[in-house]
């Protein structure tokens, strides 16, 4: 890569410190640019409205109450990647991680700011997005190949290359509400690496297969690497992301709290979020 980087420490409102890793990665070279970014949930539900309240509202013809909770799950996210970066995102639960991801592969749109993605994204994100269970797993492929604007026929090519890198041909026919959680997992990593998307974006899932598929699914990671591609991957795995990823986002309270090379970044992460030891 072009750019370099110098490491940082600066303080942010709230007093702690952040952790920046300045980036010089042109504007037209990142695939995925976020300027500015929050996003913000508005409940519906009142928490405090009881069924009682509700009763007594429509007997005494009172108002509703209106929708009152709002929460910035992402506030001021400022992040550019590049080609070939392959970024672990860390942070506590509840930190924003999985909403991150979720915006990058649109699925929820800025509230604020500006989100710029270049290239095919391939979300490997819940188990049950892009999947019909009544459907075979061989109409399953089809299905998220349409979703993912892959060609019929180019896809079709994909089929047997899935089947034999999960292992799973004998059950290509088997509706998919009868696949364990783990063939699940594995028929959702083939689809998504074998269509060798620009982009993978992968929350947690790795964690979830045999050590055997484990190895594989890594091994095709750093395969994608090779190509140039960007993963992105969520996990509470710290030795996983070591092992995988280049650089490190920490994301705490919906804000970037660091950002930079992966063991600094969970170095970082442990000394002031991680496990106090006992
Ligand atoms: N669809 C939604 N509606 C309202 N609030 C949401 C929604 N999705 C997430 N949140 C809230 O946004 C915050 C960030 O959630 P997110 O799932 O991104 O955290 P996370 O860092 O991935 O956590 P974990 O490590 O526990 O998976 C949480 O407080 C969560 O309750």
């Amino acid at each position: 890569m072009s750019h370099s980087s110098v490491m940082k420490t600066s303080s942010s409102s709230d007093s702690s410190r952040v952790l920046r890793w300045e980036r010089h990665l042109p504007a037209t070279e990142a695939l995925v640019d976020l300027e500015d970014v929050s996003l913000n949930f508005v409940s519906y539900f009142d928490k405090t409205y009881s069924l009682k309240r509700a009763a007594l509202d429509l007997l005494l013809r009172r108002e509703a109450p209106m929708p009152t909770s709002e929460f910035w799950a992402l506030r001021g996210v400022n992040l550019r990647i590049g080609k070939g970066e392959r970024i672990g995102i860390v942070g506590s639960n509840g930190a924003g991680k999985s909403t991150l991801l979720r915006l990058m592969a649109r699925i929820y749109p800025p509230t604020s700011g500006n989100l710029r993605i270049r290239g095919t994204v391939a979300p490997l994100i819940e188990m049950g997005a892009g999947f019909n269970p009544e459907l075979s797993g061989t109409d399953n492929i089809m299905l998220n190949g349409a979703m993912l604007g892959i060609k019929r026929r180019e896809m079709l090519e994909k089929v047997d290359g899935i089947f034999a890198f999960t292992g799973l041909r004998e059950f290509a026919d088997l509706p998919l509400k009868y696949y364990s959680s783990g063939m699940f997992m594995r028929l959702a990593f083939a689809i998504a690496t074998e269509i060798d998307p620009d982009i993978l974006l992968i929350d947690e899932s790795l964690g979830a297969g045999d050590a055997a598929f484990v190895k594989k699914a890594k091994e095709r990671i750093m395969g994608l690497l090779d190509r140039s591609n960007v993963v992105i991957i969520v996990s509470h795995d710290m030795n996983a992301l070591r092992e995988m990823c280049t650089r490190g986002i920490w994301m705490r309270r919906g804000q970037v709290a660091g950002d930079g090379p992966i063991d600094e970044v969970i170095k970082r992460y442990m000394q002031e979020e991680g496990p106090s030891p006992s």
